[in-house]
C-alpha cells in the first residue's frame, strides 16, 4: 500500500451505518454494520461488516466504503475498509436539502440555493477544495462563507482528505496519523512541505515524502530536505542503541539517504543544515557528536545527577570490627559463609554513597543484596518490616528493577517490596514521571536490580528523583544484552570508574553442580570446547537438522508439561519472529500440543492468532492504567461473548499473577501468544526449564551476549535443539554493533578522573563549520562511501 502510488478505488460499498460492532477509540479503529445500498461487490446479505480506521461513523449516516472483501474463516465474508467518505449528495436537489438541513444553521434554502445556483451540483467538493470559490456566491456573507466551509470541513474534512490521501497510496491508518497532526492542513502539507510528516508522524519514512516532494517538483537540495534526512537518521539510529551520531557517520548515512550513489548534494550544504537545525535546537551538536535533543539533555542530566548524588558523603557510622560482627550474625542466620568479594561487595555497598555490583549467574548477587539489607538495618538501627512503620512514617528501604518480573523477584528473594522503575516514579502512561526532582523518592536505601536493562532516557529520569542522601546501589549483568533503548548505561558507568563497583567471579551455584551456570561462565570466557556439550542432570543439547527443531521442541516441551512442571515455568526462547524456527511458528505449533482446540472450550480470533482459554500469553506494550507492562506473562481464564458483561462488548480476561486484565477484542494487538518469547523479552525473567532451539537459519542474530542472556534464564533446566556448529559460531560471535554513547567521557571529567585521550573540549554551541574543516567533511564523506554502511547488518 505504502509503496503503491495510485490506488484504483475500484471496489465500493454505498451502505448505511447501522451500528459499531468494535471501536478502538485510541486506534480509531472500528467494525461496524452496514446496510447495502449500492456495491459492484457479490454479497448474499444485504447487511455487511466493515473494518478499519475511522474517525467517526454515525448509524444512519450514509458513507461510500473503498477497499477489498475479506472472506473469514468465522465471520464469513467482511469488507477491509481502506478509504471511505461520507457519502455527498451530487443532485442539485440533495445539496441544497443538505446545506439548508439543520446541519448548517444560518443557512435557508435561499442561500442554500444561491450557492447550488453557481456552483453546481459539485459544490460540496469545490469548497472543501477551495473555500474561495464561495467569495463569486452573491450576496453571502464572509462569516456565513467561513461557517459553510468550516461545518463541512468538520463533517467531510476528514474523509476528503482521507479519500486524497488514499490517491496517494497512503492507508487509512497512516492517515489517521497525518490527519492528526496536521488537521484541514494535510493535503497542503503534503504538497509543499512532504518532509513535514517525518518530524511530525511516526511511521512516516523519508523516502515517501522524498517521493511526495518529486511529484511535487522541491528541489534535491532544498533545506527543508536536508534538515529531514538529517533528523530521520538520527531517529533511526536509536534502533541500534546509539545516544548519538558522529558527525562524519550522520554525514555519510544523510548523504547515502539523500542522493544514493549519485552524491549531488554539496556538502556544505548538508553542514549549513546541520548547523541551522542546532541552532534551533532541533539537534544538538557537542563537539563532533550529533544528539537528538532528548538523548543529550538524558545523557549529560544522567551524569549531573550521578555528580551531586556522589558529592553528598556518607559518614562510615561503623568500624571494620563491628561489621565483621553483625557480618558474622547474619552469616550464621543464612547458614553461609560471604567468600572474599562477597565481603568486600557488603563492606563497600555500605560505606559508599553509590556502589556497583556485578558478576554472571550464580555468584551471589542476590545474596549481596539480602546481605546489604539486612547489615544496613543493624547499623542503622532499623526494622526491615514495614509493619514496624506507621503509615506516615518513612519506609528506608526503596527496591526496584526495569520489569515486573524482575521486581517480583527481587520481592521474593528479599521479602521487601520491590517494585518496576516507572510505577516507582508514579508513571502516567506517556511522557512524564510524578516523581522527579520537584517530587523526590522518599527513603534512604535505594537498590536497582538488572540495572543492564536501563536505558540513558530511563536511568535519567530516575536518578532526577532520588533525593541527595539515599545511598544507592546498581545490580547487574554487564555481560548481557544491552538494553533495548539508547545506551549502554551499565556498562559505561562501570568503564568510567566513577562509581565503586565489585565484580563478582566465583561461582557459588556451580557448587551444586550446575552445568548451566559452568556453561554461562564459559561462554563468558570464551571457554567453550564442543566436546563438553554433553548431556548433565540440568543440561541437554538435542543436535537436529534445522527442519526437525520445530517438532523437538515441541516434544520436550510437551513432556515436561505432561510431568506436571508448571507452564509459566517451560519457556521456549527465539532470537526471531519470523523463520521456519521462528518465534510465530513456535507458538503456532506449541499451542498445538500444549492447548488445543477442545469442544466446550471458549475460544477468539483476532487476525491470525486464536486466543483459547488456557493459552499462555504475554503483554507487548506497557499499560499502567491496568498495571501491566511489556514482558509480563499470564494466562488466558476466560473468554466471554458480548451479551455477558457489563461492558458489552467481547472480552478475553487474562490473569497476571495477582490480577486479571480484561482485553476487549481490538485491544487483542497487544497481547501475543507466549509458548515462545523472544530472548530480548526474557530479560530480568528466570524460568524453571528453558528451551532454545538453534538453527542455522537464525544466523547473523546469534550473538554471544543473546546466548549467554538466554541460558543464564535457565533455573533447572536447559535443553538446547539444533545445529551445533550454528551454537558455537554464535557464541564466538562478539557484538560487533558499537554503540555511540558519551557517557564514560562526560563522567570522567565532571569527575576529574578523565583519560587524557579522552579529553576534548566541550562547547555547547559549537559551530559545526568550526569543528570539521571543509576538506575533512568531504574526506569523511569519502572515507565512508569506501567503507560499509551500517544499513548492512540491518535486517
Ligand atoms: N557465600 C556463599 N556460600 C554458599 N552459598 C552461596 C554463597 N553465595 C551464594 N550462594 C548460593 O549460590 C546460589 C546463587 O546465589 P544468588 O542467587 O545470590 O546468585 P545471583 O548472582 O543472584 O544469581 P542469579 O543472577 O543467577 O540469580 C544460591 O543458592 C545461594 O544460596
Amino acid at each position: 500500500m505504502e509503496d503503491s502510488h495510485v490506488v484504483e478505488q475500484k471496489n465500493f460499498i454505498k451502505g448505511e451505518m447501522i451500528h459499531t460492532i468494535f471501536e478502538n477509540k485510541e486506534e480509531h479503529f472500528s467494525i461496524a454494520k452496514i446496510k447495502i445500498l449500492e456495491t459492484n461487490q457479490k454479497f448474499d446479505e444485504t447487511e455487511v461488516v466493515v473494518k478499519g480506521y475511522f474517525r467517526r461513523l454515525d448509524p444512519g449516516e450514509t458513507y461510500e466504503f473503498y477497499g477489498r472483501v475479506v472472506d473469514h474463516q468465522r465471520f464469513g465474508r467482511q469488507f477491509q475498509v481502506e478509504s471511505y467518505q461520507r457519502f455527498l449528495p451530487e443532485s442539485k436537489e440533495g445539496v441544497i436539502a443538505y446545506l439548508s438541513s439543520d446541519l448548517f444553521p444560518g443557512i435557508g434554502k435561499k442561500t442554500a440555493e444561491r450557492i447550488v445556483d453557481t456552483l453546481g451540483e459539485s459544490a460540496l467538493s469545490q469548497i472543501l477544495n477551495d473555500k474561495a470559490v464561495l467569495s463569486n456566491v452573491p450576496s453571502l456573507a464572509k462569516e456565513k462563507q467561513e461557517k459553510v466551509y468550516q461545518i463541512l470541513q468538520e463533517n467531510q474534512g476528514f474523509e476528503h482528505i482521507v479519500v486524497e490521501l488514499s490517491r496517494y497510496g497512503f492507508g487509512l491508518k497512516m492517515a489517521q496519523k497525518m490527519y492528526t497532526a496536521f488537521k484541514e492542513e494535510t493535503l497542503d502539507t503534503l504538497k509543499t512541505n512532504p518532509y513535514a510528516f517525518v518530524f511530525e508522524v511516526e511511521g512516516f519514512g523519508f523516502v515517501r515524502a522524498d517521493q511526495m516532494a518529486r511529484e511535487n517538483n522541491i528541489s534535491l537540495d532544498h533545506p527543508t530536505r536536508l534538515q529531514a534526512a538529517a533528523i530521520y537518521t538520527l531517529t533511526n539510529s536509536m534502533q541500534d542503541g546509539h545516544v548519538f551520531l558522529p558527525i562524519e557517520q550522520l554525514m555519510y548515512e544523510m548523504d547515502q539517504l539523500l542522493d544514493g550513489e549519485t552524491h549531488q548534494i554539496d556538502v556544505d550544504k548538508m553542514t549549513a543544515q546541520i548547523v541551522e537545525l542546532n541552532t534551533e535546537k532541533r539537534i544538538i551538536v557537542s563537539e563532533k557528536k550529533v544528539y537528538l535533543p532528548s538523548l543529550y539533555y538524558s545523557e549529560t542530566g544522567f551524569c549531573a545527577q550521578i555528580e551531586r548524588i556522589a558529592d553528598k558523603k556518607i559518614e562510615k557510622v561503623f568500624s571494620d570490627a563491628e561489621l565483621l560482627k553483625i557480618v558474622g550474625s547474619i552469616e550464621e542466620e543464612e547458614v553461609l559463609s560471604y567468600g572474599k568479594e562477597q565481603y568486600e561487595a557488603l563492606e563497600t555497598a555500605l560505606s559508599e554513597k553509590m556502589f556497583i555490583l556485578t558478576g554472571g549467574p550464580g555468584t551471589g548477587k542476590t545474596t549481596v543484596i539480602k546481605g546489604i539489607l539486612n547489615a544496613y538495618a543493624e547499623i542503622h538501627d532499623l526494622s526491615l518490616d514495614r509493619d514496624d512503620y506507621k503509615e506516615d512514617e518513612e519506609y528506608p528501604f526503596v527496591l526496584t528493577a526495569p520489569t515486573g518480573r524482575a521486581a517480583k523477584r527481587m520481592k521474593e528473594s528479599t521479602g521487601i517490596d520491590s517494585v518496576t522503575i516507572h510505577r516507582l516514579l508514579g508513571w502516567d502512561g506517556k511522557e512524564t514521571f510524578d516523581k522527579d526532582e520537584n517530587n523526590k523518592l522518599e527513603g534512604k536505601l535505594l537498590i536497582i536490580d538488572e540495572f543492564s536493562m536501563v536505558d540513558i532516557w530511563l536511568a535519567y529520569q530516575l536518578f532526577r528523583a532520588v533525593p541527595d542522601d539515599m545511598q544507592v546501589i546498581i545490580v547487574g549483568d554487564e555481560d548481557q544484552l544491552p538494553s533495548v533503548g539508547p545506551g549502554q548505561v551499565l556498562a559505561d558507568l562501570l568503564k568510567s570508574n566513577v562509581i565503586a563497583s565489585v565484580s563478582l567471579k566465583e561461582v557459588y551455584r556451580q557448587k551444586e553442580g550446575s552445568k548451566i551456570i559452568q556453561l554461562a561462565h564459559e561462554i563468558k570466557n570464551n571457554a567453550v570446547n564442543a566436546n563438553g556439550l554433553t548431556k548433565a542432570s540440568d543440561f541437554n543439547f538435542l543436535s537436529c537438522p534445522d527442519y526437525q527443531v520445530v517438532d523437538i521442541v515441541k516434544q520436550v516441551v510437551k513432556k515436561a508439561y505432561d510431568k506436571g512442571v508448571d507452564l509459566k515455568q517451560i519457556q521456549v526462547l527465539a532470537p526471531m519472529y519470523r523463520s521456519q524456527a521462528g518465534i510465530n511458528r513456535l507458538n503456532e505449533e506449541l499451542q498445538k500440543v500444549i492447548n488445543p482446540p477442545e469442544q466446550g472450550r471458549r475460544e477468539m480470533r483476532f487476525g491470525d492468532t486464536v486466543f483459547r482459554k488456557g493459552d499462555k500469553v504475554i503483554q507487548l506494550v506497557n499499560q499502567p492504567e491496568d498495571d501491566v507492562f511489556n514482558g509480563d506473562i499470564g494466562e488466558v481464564v476466560a473468554i466471554f461473548e458480548k451479551d455477558e458483561n457489563l461492558e458489552q462488548e467481547e472480552q478475553v480476561v487474562v490473569s497476571f499473577d495477582d490480577r486479571e486484565v480484561a482485553y476487549a477484542k481490538p485491544d487483542l494487538m497487544n497481547l501475543m501468544h507466549a509458548y515462545c518469547t523472544s530472548i530480548h523479552k526474557s530479560q530480568g525473567s528466570e524460568f524453571q526449564i528453558v528451551i532454545l532451539p538453534i538453527i542455522s537459519g537464525y544466523n547473523r542474530m546469534l550473538r554471544k551476549n543473546l546466548i549467554y542472556t538466554a541460558i543464564t534464564r535457565a533455573k533447572q533446566s536447559l535443553v538446547i535443539c539444533g545445529d551445533k556448529s550454528a551454537f558455537l559460531r554464535g557464541i564466538r560471535a562478539e557484538d560487533t554493533n558499537k554503540r555511540y554513547t558519551s557517557l564514560v567521557p562526560y563522567l570522567q571529567e565532571l569527575f576529574g578522573t578523565e583519560d587524557e585521550s579522552l579529553s576534548e573540549s566541550d562547547e555547547e554551541d559549537v559551530d559545526v563549520e568550526q569543528v570539521l574543516t571543509a576538506d575533512e567533511r568531504l574526506l569523511a564523506v569519502e572515507i565512508k562511501q569506501e567503507s560499509f554502511s551500517p544499513y548492512d547488518f540491518m535486517d
